[in-house]
This record gives structure tokens, sequence and C-alpha cells, in this order.
């Protein structure tokens, strides 16, 4: 009797989570576990970084984890070793961060991070895969990408990358809500620039059920009230709740992977990637931009920026804005010696 060869199981693909105990470690890590990162058919083994302050609270998670008894869960270990988080490491997802204290000075606080993310980026630099994905969470989120991108000279810098995608999800949500049509029918909306206040949330190119967005709104509406809501949701989230986005912000780290890692399609989403001098963004900045992703071996893993698109003199003169904040914060982690000169 002729048997099958029984077919391989997919390898478990290791993904590394920084600041596993903070809250947006607590939210993201389950939806890792049940498949939701990277699809239902992969296998995960996890690998939680902290300080030692936070050691104990990614202990109990990873209990927790266990508890959950998910199929794809391939083992979690808890470890405050740079090195050994990333050895072999296929996602990095970089939440762990310094949050900025009574006194700090932007300095200061740029200068700490610098701490962080230079050690972590030249951690993955020594042991990552080859395809290894990095995606910097932990603000100020651009530049603490570039600072681990700086100290990782021998990983491509389009494999460092920093999230907007939350701002990208706020700036469709606030249109289809003010619209009152699903968040499917809105098409084309664009983040530019900084994950900070200076952000520019972009309608120009934004459909709605297949027509223009501006035919939509009004000029004052979107200059007045959009732009500002959207730009400043995170102050709106900590005034309300009383601590920052934390599940909204695991959402949309696991929507950057999983979209960059599957492909985005025919849509384009937003999110902080290398610059190639695309839209007059100086090169090697991390900005927001337009991006698409093909699916995983279809491309050669990186997000590329939607060429093309028309930029009108108000589009213009925000994105500069955000940009010139995203030069000057370069120009600070320069001088702190945390980047190349
Ligand atoms: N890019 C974005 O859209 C968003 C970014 N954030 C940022 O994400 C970061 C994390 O937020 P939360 O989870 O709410 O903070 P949290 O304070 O609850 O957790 C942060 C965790 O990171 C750990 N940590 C600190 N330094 C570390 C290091 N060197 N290595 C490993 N772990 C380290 C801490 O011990 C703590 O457990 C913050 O910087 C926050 O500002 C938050 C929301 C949205
Ligand atoms: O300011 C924060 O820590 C939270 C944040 O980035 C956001 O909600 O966009």
């Amino acid at each position: 009797m002729d048997t099958v060869p029984a077919a391989t199981p997919p390898q478990p693909v290791t993904v590394t989570v920084t600041g596993a105990g903070g809250q947006i470690g607590y939210s993201l890590l389950f939806r890792i576990a049940s498949g939701q990162l990277l699809g239902r058919d992969v296998p995960v083994r996890l690998r939680l970084l902290e300080i030692p302050a936070g050691r104990r609270a990614a202990e109990g998670t990873a209990l927790e984890l266990q508890d959950g008894a998910f199929p794809l869960l391939h083992g979690i270990d808890v470890t405050e070793d740079a090195t050994a988080a990333f050895d072999g490491v296929d996602i990095a997802l970089l939440v762990g961060a310094r949050p900025r204290g009574p006194g700090m000075e932007r300095a200061d606080l740029l200068e700490a991070n610098g701490a962080i993310f230079g050690p972590q980026g030249a951690a993955i630099n020594a042991g990552a895969a080859d395809d290894v994905r990095v995606l910097v969470v932990g603000n100020p989120a651009n530049t603490n990408a570039l600072i681990a991108s700086a100290a990782a000279p021998d990983v491509p810098p389009e494999r460092f990358t920093a999230m907007t995608r939350l701002d990208h999800n706020r700036a469709v949500a606030q249109l289809a809500a003010h619209l009152h049509v699903p968040v499917r029918s809105v098409d084309g909306v664009i983040v530019w620039g900084n994950h900070s206040a200076s952000q520019y949330p972009d309608l120009s190119h934004a459909t709605v059920d297949g027509r223009p967005a501006t035919e939509l709104v009004d000029e004052r509406w979107l200059a007045d009230e959009y732009i500002p809501r959207v730009a400043k949701r995170g102050a709106e989230i900590i005034e309300v709740r009383g601590s920052s986005s934390a599940a909204s912000a695991a959402s949309a780290a696991i929507d950057h992977v999983h979209d960059w890692v599957n492909g985005t399609g025919d849509r384009w989403t937003s999110a902080g990637v290398v610059s190639d001098g695309s839209y007059g963004v100086p090169e090697g900045l991390i900005s927001s931009f337009p991006v698409r992703s093909a699916p995983s071996g279809a491309g050669d893993g990186a997000w590329q920026i939607v060429q093309g698109l028309t930029i009108d003199a108000f589009s213009r003169e925000r994105i500069d804005r955000s940009v010139a904040e995203l030069v000057e914060e370069r120009e600070a982690v320069r001088a702190l010696g945390l980047i190349p000169a």
C-alpha cells in the first residue's frame, strides 16, 4: 500500500516583544498567540524582553498565555537579556521605552531612549534572522527606530519601521464617523510625518465609497476639527481614560505586521519607513508615508512607498512641518552621538 508523506508542519516564527510587562504588551501578546499577527495557521514562539521592574508582570502574563492553551503558541521565554531575546528573531516588536518623567527635557528623553534602542538595535544586528522585520512602537517611535537602525548596520534600513498605523486607523475611523459610513467605505487616507501632534492626516487622495472625500467634507471642518482631532487623539485618550492608548495601539501593531507580512492588496496604509527622498522627505529619515506591501515571498519584504501622488500647497506645508520636527530630532540624537555624524 502506498503511503502518503505527511506534510511538513510550518516552523514556529520567533516573535520578540519588548516591554512585555506593560499595558500594550498585555493586549498584544494574546492576539499574537491566537494567530492574529501572522495568520491562523502559523505557529509562534514568543520571547518577552523586560527590565527588572517589569519582569514579574511579564512572567505573570506568560503564565496567563499558558493558561490560554493557544494551539499556535510553541513556547514563551521571559528574559532581561537583549542578546538572548533577539537571537534568531523573525519579528521584533519594540514596545518598551522610557516615558517622559517630571522635569525631563526633550534631549533627556531622546538620550534615555537612545540607551534602550541603541543596544537593542545592536542585539538585532548580531542575532536576528536575515529577513527580520522590526516595528518600533515605543515613543518617540520614529526617532527610536532611527537609533535602532543606526545600531544595526548589517540589517537593511527598510527592515526598521515605526508605528503610525494607530494614527492611520484613527484617521479612517474619524472620517467614517463624521460621514456615518462603515470604515470599510473609506480608502486612500494617508498619515505623513512624525508620530506626534505634528503629523498630517491627509484626505486629499481619500475616497468614500469611491467618491473623493474632499467633496464630502468642508474645508473648515478638515482644517479646524479633523486634523487636530486625529493628531491629538493620543492626548484625548490619556485625558479620558487616565492612561495612554493600549489596546488600540496593540491592535495597530497587529495590523502593521499582519499587512507587512501578508500584503496590503490594492489598498495602501500608512507606516513609518526609511525615506528614499520621496515627496521631498530627506533621505534616511523614518517618516510616515503611504505604503503598500507584497505578500511574504512575493516581494523583497520591504514596504513600498506609493509613488506619483500629487501634493497640493495645503498638504505640502503640513508635511514639511512634521518632517522638520523629524529633522530636528535626528539632529538632536546626532549631537548626542546616538547615530553617526
Ligand atoms: N506609536 C504609537 O502609536 C504608540 C506608542 N505608544 C508608546 O508605547 C510605549 C509603551 O506603552 P505602554 O505599554 O502603555 O507603556 P507601559 O509603561 O505600560 O509599559 C512599558 C514597559 O516597557 C518596559 N521597559 C522599559 N524599558 C525597557 C527596556 N529597555 N527593555 C524592555 N522593556 C522595557 C517597562 O518595564 C514596562 O513594563 C510607550 O513609549 C508609549 O508612549 C503608545 C501608544 C501608541
Ligand atoms: O502618547 C502616548 O504615549 C500614546 C500615543 O503615542 C498615542 O496614543 O498615539
